[in-house]
Parts: structure tokens; C-alpha cells; sequence
């Protein structure tokens, strides 16, 4: 969930789950990203609608997938939006509109898809959401959405606990930055970029298929240790 084009998170993860011979099936957000998928996605892969802002479109979606397919064994939620006027200044201008419309899209989706795609996953299933370290610090601009992603990371907590039950794991990436369309929405992402970007280990930023590939391995059973947790996947940029 959460191609919109090939710079997207959720296109590495979708490349690398490719290599590892998964079938695939994308959501998108509306007719507009499907148009979009439709030039680079392979013909074979099936296409869904589901724009998480309301629930029952998230229901709808895995009914659809139900009857397509019948069940799954993993879901990636590569999702999240705030109006661009909140990403800037202070975190005191953003009004509560602006504030609920991030929560219902970074963090209530994951609820959300959770509680339907829980009804056609199999067991040892696994979801793995991205997060940004925005939660942990406070990054310039980055501000309620730095909120979200702190509610994001405690909801795969409490996912993880809640559906550990059904034997399906549920986690977080935290990722580096990277210039995606999400992120042009941050007031001064070029800087964030450079500057997060200096601080790897070699001066180079983390690749889509970097986070792809530990996307692809939280998925599988190599990873059925892993419960709950929020991995970083930014090249030490957290550390420095
Ligand atoms: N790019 C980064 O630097 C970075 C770093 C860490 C975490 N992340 C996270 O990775 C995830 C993917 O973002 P990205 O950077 O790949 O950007 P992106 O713009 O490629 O992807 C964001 C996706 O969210 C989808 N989306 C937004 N509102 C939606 C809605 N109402 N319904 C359905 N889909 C909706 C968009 O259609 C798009 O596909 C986000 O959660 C983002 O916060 C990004």
C-alpha cells in the first residue's frame, strides 16, 4: 500500500518482494496513482482502490482482495500525509483539522488495515509500516507529523500485542530520508535530505531497495523474532 511512482518506499519494497517471488497486489489511492502504476507495473499485478482516509474504503479493499486471491500472508503500509501548510514552522500553527486529517491518514490506516487485513491473512502473517525518526526528535518542520509517526510506532506496539494471537507480527521501519512526493511536502526538504544524508556512515543516503530489502525479510519467516519493534534502515544517520 502506498506506490505512488518509482521514487516511492513502497516501490523498493514492491522490487524486492518481486525478487523474492512474491504475488503482489497494490492499493492506490485514487484513479490518478493508477493511472500513474499503470505505466511501470507489470500487466499480472492486480490493482485496488483504497483511499485510507475512510475506513470502509480500507474494508472494501480487502473484501476485493478477498474474492480476488482469498487470503495473504503480509501487508506493507507505506502511508501517511499532512496538509503541506503544517510542515512548516512551528508546530503551534498547525490548526486541528490539519492535526486529525494527519492521525486519520499516518496512523488510523494502520488500525485500520490491520483490522481487515487481519481477517484474510494466514498465519505467521506480518505487517510492517514506515516511520521516520521525526518521532523521537524534533525535526525541523517535520513537526505534527513527527506526532503521527510517534502514535505510529506505540500502534504497532499495541498491533503487535493484539494480533499476536492470530501468529501475525506487526512492525516498523524507520527509515532515512529520501526524496519521495511525500517528503517534498516538508518546507526545506532538500536540507533535511542533505543533512541526514551527510550523516551515514558513507555520505550516501539509503536506497529504496535498501528499505525494500528489509521490508521483504520483516515478511518472511527469517524475521519471526521480530515483534513489535521499530528497526532503523537509514545508514546510521540516527546515531550520529
Ligand atoms: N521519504 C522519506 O524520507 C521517508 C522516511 C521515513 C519514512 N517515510 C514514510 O514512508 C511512507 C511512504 O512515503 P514515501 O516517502 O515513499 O512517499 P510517497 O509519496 O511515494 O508515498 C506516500 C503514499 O501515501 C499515499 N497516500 C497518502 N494519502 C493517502 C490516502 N488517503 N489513502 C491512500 N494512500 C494515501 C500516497 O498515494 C502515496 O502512495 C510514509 O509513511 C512516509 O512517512 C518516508
Amino acid at each position: 500500500m502506498g506506490v505512488a511512482n518509482k521514487r516511492s518506499l513502497a516501490y523498493g519494497c514492491y522490487q524486492a518482494l518481486q525478487a523474492q517471488g512474491a504475488q503482489l497486489i497494490l492499493t492506490y489511492q485514487n484513479e490518478r496513482f493508477k493511472k500513474s502504476l499503470s505505466q511501470f507495473i507489470d500487466e499480472d499485478v492486480q490493482l485496488v482502490e483504497c483511499d485510507v482516509a475512510d475506513p470502509e474504503n480500507v474494508k472494501t479493499a480487502f473484501a476485493t482482495i478477498k474474492a480476488q486471491v482469498g487470503s495473504i500472508d503480509g501487508i506493507i503500509h507505506a502511508i501517511a500525509y499532512a496538509d503541506p501548510e503544517a510542515l512548516s514552522g512551528e508546530t503551534t500553527d498547525a490548526d486541528l483539522d490539519a492535526f486529525e486529517k494527519a492521525e486519520v491518514i499516518s496512523v488510523y490506516s494502520l488500525i485500520s488495515v490491520a483490522k481487515y487485513g487481519r481477517e484474510i491473512m494466514n498465519d505467521g502473517g506480518s505487517i510492517v509500516t514506515l516511520t521516520y525518526m521525526g518521532s523521537e526528535r524534533a525535526i525541523p518542520n517535520y513537526n505534527i507529523m513527527g506526532i503521527a509517526k510517534a502514535g505510529l510506532e506505540a500502534t504497532v506496539r499495541y498491533l503487535a500485542r493484539d494480533l499476536a494471537n492470530q501468529n501475525i507480527r506487526v512492525n516498523a521501519i524507520s527509515a532515512g530520508a529520501v526524496k519521495t512526493l511525500a517528503v517534498t511536502g516538508v518546507k526545506d526538504y532538500s536540507k533535511l535530505i542533505e543533512l541526514s544524508n551527510s550523516r551515514t556512515v558513507d555520505g550516501e543516503g539509503v536506497t529504496i531497495q535498501e528499505v525494500g530489502n528489509t521490508a521483504a525479510f520483516l515478511l518472511s519467516p527469517l524475521a519471526t523474532g521480530l515483534v513489535g519493534d521499530t528497526i532503523y534502515v537509514d545508514k546510521g544517520t540516527h546515531l550520529m
